[in-house]
């Protein structure tokens, strides 16, 4: 059996990063810059307005209150170049160019209006409020220059990423290509079709439709989904097909422990695999087994328990993706446990847990009940996974812990992503 930081290093080194493809912007969601991207234009194009109001040129002087201003033309958003001419002000809409010449706006709130044409345009005002040099104009390049670093490499693009590189015009992203995963269930147990009544004896598969959603969702892509029976041959066919069908990262479920049917190792080692490690002094999850076929994919043996699996999913599976797609290393939150905890020393405890605010807002992390392998009705009360260290036999509320949020790329919230 092996330590928990062991066996993750070892998965660790044996994933390589993936190489880049170019995919449209509509398809980026989800993806990991492949490299830095440096903005092609000016972000804002052109200097405009921020309010809708009234455009003047201070010639860097303020101008005091109760000046009055004829007005000589009117600037909306979508207008083109124009020049202003003379002391006159122009009236301007929010995201309007400035017209050359002109560089302060006055909000409409902060005039009176003195005469109107008969379309109603304003012809003539009177400035209510002072008006500095430069006041609520936006400067072309402010948000991001022509040049500057608009994203760095190994960068997890989600919404405000898709904003941004649409506004600098970006139509195309080079990301690193997404893992390929091969899910196979064993278990002659399994029923994946809901429609089909279940025998005596029978479960629901709930593990493969739970990868199913994962793997995509943290920059992965799925080549095969199978459910094989406790078959080892017919386990070695699925595997065949997950080798064929370009899996890197075979993900197989079940039969790993001690059982009469627990046949993944000995398949591997038929098939040339060499086993890195089986066994993780940790729970839930301690039969995990890590493997490498001689295509070069890695093989995860995930215990069965649904809860073994996910452990098995988020704390090895994903981290090796992370490696793939180029992304750094994930650095888990340390948060004060709210409450004392007692556990036997030597395994490495992975808890459902959710965070929680106090009183005085500070934030700590519950471990919740029902911690078994087999219940995943706790799981949708869950918002992290609580590890607790191995050597220790307690713990003390308040004493800080290693928290994962239960996605890996939910830590770009934390702004822990970037390089
Ligand atoms: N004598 C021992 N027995 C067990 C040990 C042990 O050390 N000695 N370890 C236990 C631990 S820990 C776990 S975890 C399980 C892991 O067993 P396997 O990986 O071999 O998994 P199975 O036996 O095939 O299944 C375990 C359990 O999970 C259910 N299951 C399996 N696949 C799915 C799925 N896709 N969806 C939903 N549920 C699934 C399966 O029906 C079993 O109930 O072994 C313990 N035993
Ligand atoms: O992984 Mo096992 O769940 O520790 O029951």
């Amino acid at each position: 059996m092996i330590a928990f930081e062991d066996a993750l290093e070892h998965v660790l080194v044996a994933c390589t990063p993936l190489p880049a493809e170019r995919v449209t912007l509509a398809e980026a969601l989800g993806r990991v810059t492949a490299a830095e991207i440096r903005s092609p234009v000016d972000l804002p194009a052109f200097d405009n307005s921020a309010m809708d109001g009234f455009a003047l040129c201070t010639q860097g002087r303020r101008i005091d209150a109760g000046r009055e201003f004829d007005v000589h033309g009117e600037q909306a958003a979508g207008d083109g170049l124009q020049r202003a001419a003379g002391e006159g002000a122009w009236s301007i809409m929010t995201g309007a160019r400035l017209p050359d010449g002109l560089d302060a706006i006055i909000p409409v709130e902060q005039v009176e209006v003195l005469d109107r044409a008969d379309d109603g345009r304003v012809t003539r005002m009177r400035l209510a409020a002072a008006v500095e040099p430069g006041q609520h104009r936006r400067r072309a390049g402010e948000d991001v220059a022509c040049g500057a670093l608009a994203l760095p490499a190994g960068h997890w693009i989600g919404a405000n990423e898709v904003m941004l590189l649409a506004g600098l015009g970006l139509a195309q992203v080079d990301v690193a290509r997404r893992p390929r995963a091969a899910l196979l269930s064993t278990g002659r147990e399994l029923v994946d079709d809901p429609a089909v009544p279940l025998q005596p004896g029978q479960i629901r598969n709930s593990s493969s439709p739970f990868l199913a959603t994962r793997i995509p969702a943290a920059g992965g892509e799925i080549v095969l989904r199978e459910t094989v029976p406790d078959e080892p041959a017919q386990f070695s066919a699925a595997l065949e097909r997950a080798i064929d069908a370009g899996a890197e990262l075979v993900l197989s479920t079940g039969a790993v422990s001690m059982g009469r049917f627990d046949f993944i190792p000995d398949v591997l080692r038929e098939r040339g695999g060499e086993i890195v490690f089986h066994k993780v002094a940790m729970r839930p999850g301690k039969p995990l087994l890590f493997a490498r076929l001689p295509s070069g994919a890695l093989c995860f043996g995930l215990p069965g328990n649904p809860v073994s699996t996910a452990v098995g999913l988020r704390l090895f599976v994903e981290p090796a993706m992370r490696v793939m797609l180029g992304l750094p290393r994930e650095q888990a939150w340390r948060i004060p446990l709210a409450h004392d905890v007692g556990k036997k020393a030597g395994f490495r405890l992975h808890q459902k847990a959710r965070l929680k605010l106090d009183a005085r807002a500070a934030l700590s992390v519950e471990l919740l009940a029902g911690q078994e392998s087999f219940r995943t009705r706790p799981l949708v009360e869950s918002t992290v996974w609580a590890a607790l260290p191995a050597e220790v036999d307690a713990l003390r509320a308040g004493d800080p812990v290693d928290v994962f949020p239960l996605a890996h790329e939910a830590g770009v919230m934390l702004g822990a992503q970037s390089k």
